[in-house]
């Protein structure tokens, strides 16, 4: 299947503290309500390796290992949703990677303060997507389903 178009994937997570928050249903909510489509979705212990992994573009900034023990901390929520331009999109509705700068009625600008505690990740760009999918998903965790909805949703 190609992931473009209404076939576009982003790998969404909701952080240890939107978990521990008890965010869930409300960050879920928001990108069904907006008729996003989620294909996967998993409670995750992240181990330190995955960890590294998925942000091992940042090894070498100061915050870094503090992340990786952020992350690990607790229950990660893996999701994977499809849409339209829905990596572009996600990001735009959970705002800024520092909530002081997120608009209120983003995930971030609503629910947090602090750049270290910013409760949702959202991949930055399709191969970003991709990879971060293939990395917390087998591809059998992703679930083809027929989108009653689809003809409303798009023209
Ligand atoms: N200065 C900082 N101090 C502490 N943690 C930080 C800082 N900057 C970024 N982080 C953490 O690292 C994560 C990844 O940073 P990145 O620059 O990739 O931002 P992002 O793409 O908005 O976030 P994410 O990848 O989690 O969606 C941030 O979401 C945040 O949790």
């Amino acid at each position: 299947m190609s992931w473009t178009g209404i076939n576009e994937r982003t790998f969404l997570a909701i952080k240890p503290d939107g978990y521990q928050r008890r965010l869930l249903g409300e960050i879920i909510r928001r990108f069904e309500k907006k008729g996003f489509r989620l294909v996967a979705m998993k409670i995750v212990q992240a181990s330190e390796k995955l960890l590294k992994q998925h942000y091992i573009a940042l090894q070498d900034k100061p915050f870094y290992d503090r992340l990786v023990k952020y992350m690990g901390s607790g229950p990660v929520v893996a999701m994977v949703w499809q849409g339209l331009d829905v990596v572009k999109t996600a990001r735009l509705m959970i705002g800024e990677t520092n909530p002081a700068h997120s608009l209120p009625g983003t995930i971030r600008g609503d629910f947090c303060i602090d750049v270290g505690r910013n409760v949702i990740h959202g991949s930055d760009s399709r191969e970003s997507a991709e990879r971060e999918i293939a990395l917390w998903f087998q591809p059998d965790e992703l679930v083809y389903w027929q989108d009653s909805a689809e003809s409303w949703i798009y023209e």
